[in-house]
């Protein structure tokens, strides 16, 4: 008997296995609510290197332009296609790779239709080109998910969303903290860029971080300006501060570099792992602690307790626009009640006379301001020190309350910084 020819699979143009994973990403975040890091792994298992990081920006560059995106494929289609449909997927990443990064147009559907084959790839086309013959191109200052838009105008106002819109079309700033923070006026001429405090520099265009002078000795790590002031307030000194949820360790690498005898807590060891790394890089001591914080306890209270509560983390919508489409209020609020039971805990680690810096990288009261004034009213032994002159990166200014709130729209002629509360607290 002849042996049956085995019908041959049709070749995919270089870069569909990029798409794919770019599609796998998209899907993990806005149907599964996955973190696009977290999902990166998972989704981009066939690719490396480079593609790796090209899936990354283009399922990241779709999530900042999801709104804008599916506006142009709606005026292109007679019935609006289901949300979740893979179709809507394959034109998002297609159209935002036309538009938006630069992608030739054929290359951006050839890669993209073998990824609905079987399915409805001639409707794919179809409203790519439709889309592509219209000229319609996407706003300057990308729509945010309009329930987002209407969360934050509720708690900041309308100027606090446009500026969120324009914060998310630029590309953020390189923000490095310094290790000695009396050589930044070296390390600026070497570097380039300005400082925005004392051992704190933001670069423009740069070469990539680890080619970067200074990166291989530990001189400096990457950390943005708003996330260096938790550390900041609590300013140099030679006692023992307890850093709670501390991985990948930016604001534990500053409490070293300002003297303090420092213990590192976090409860992901993958993150741990990262600490470690970044402590071995600056030759920056600290004791390392995996544990979850409602497990564990000091031997005794430290003179400074600095608690870095994990968060919704919709204050890093820039670099992570995933937050936009998968936080809800349901997750504020959760992540509310956590960060409570962690504050009222931790808050007995702290000396009589002692330092309690809380911090959360959110722009929601709930996870700031609701839950600092919550929490002074049932701890009357705690009281506000707000930062004084020179604390503060220029142009970052405390509140009434003597906290801290930095929002899109501040430092905005310099790059803008991410949205972060912060409180210092004295216990008497
Ligand atoms: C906002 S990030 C911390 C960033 C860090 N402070 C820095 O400056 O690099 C929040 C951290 O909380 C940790 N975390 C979450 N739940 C925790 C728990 N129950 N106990 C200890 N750490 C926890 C997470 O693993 C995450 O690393």
């Amino acid at each position: 008997m002849k042996p049956q020819r085995q019908p041959r699979q049709p070749v995919e143009p270089l870069g569909t296995a990029t798409r794919r994973a770019a599609l796998r990403l998209l899907d993990a975040v806005l149907r599964r609510g996955e973190p696009l890091e977290a999902a990166l792994a998972a989704a981009a298992r066939a690719i490396h290197g480079p593609d790796r990081g090209l899936a990354h920006a283009i399922a990241a560059e779709t999530l900042r332009r999801l709104p804008d995106l599916d506006a142009l494929i709606d005026q292109a289609t007679e019935r609006p296609l289901p949300e979740d449909a893979k179709a809507r997927n394959a034109l998002r990443i297609a159209l935002v790779q036309a538009l938006v990064l630069g992608t030739p147009q054929h290359a951006a559907i050839a890669t993209v239709l073998p990824l609905v084959d079987g399915g409805p790839r001639k409707l794919v086309h179809g409203v790519f080109s439709a889309v592509m013959r219209s000229g319609l191109l996407l706003p300057e200052h990308p729509a945010l998910p309009p329930e987002v838009e209407a969360r934050w105008e509720a708690q900041w106002g309308e100027g606090m969303v446009e500026a969120a819109r324009r914060a998310i079309a630029a590309p953020p700033p390189l923000d490095l903290s310094l290790a000695d923070a009396s050589a930044t006026e070296q390390w600026r001429e070497t570097l380039g860029g300005e400082s925005l405090a004392p051992g704190q520099l933001r670069l423009g265009d740069h070469a990539p971080v680890p080619e970067m002078p200074g990166y291989a000795d530990g001189a400096w790590w990457v950390q943005d300006v708003a996330a260096t002031i938790p550390a900041r307030l609590i300013g140099a000194g030679a006692g023992r501060v307890i850093d709670l949820c501390a991985a990948p360790g930016g604001k534990t690498l500053q409490l070293a570099a300002a003297g303090w005898q420092v213990t590192a807590l976090d409860s992901s060891a993958s993150r741990v792992k990262r600490l470690r790394e970044n402590l071995f890089r600056t030759r920056l001591k600290a004791e390392v602690v995996v544990e979850d914080v409602m497990a564990w306890a000091p031997a005794e209270p430290a003179d400074a307790v600095l608690i870095d509560a994990p968060c919704s983390a919709t204050g890093i919508f820039r670099r992570h626009p995933d937050v936009l489409h998968r936080v809800h209020p349901r997750i504020v609020a959760d992540m509310a009640a956590f960060q409570a039971r962690l504050l009222a805990r931790a808050a007995d680690w702290v000396k009589p006379g002692g330092t309690l810096v809380y911090a959360t990288c959110s722009l929601e009261r709930a996870e700031g301001e609701a839950q600092m004034a919550s929490f002074l009213s049932a701890r009357p032994e705690f009281s506000v020190i707000p930062p004084t002159a020179g604390e503060l990166p220029a142009g970052i200014d405390a509140t009434e309350e003597g906290w801290v709130r930095t929002l899109p729209g501040m430092l905005a002629d310099q790059g803008g910084c991410d949205g972060f509360f912060i409180v210092r607290l004295l216990r008497a």
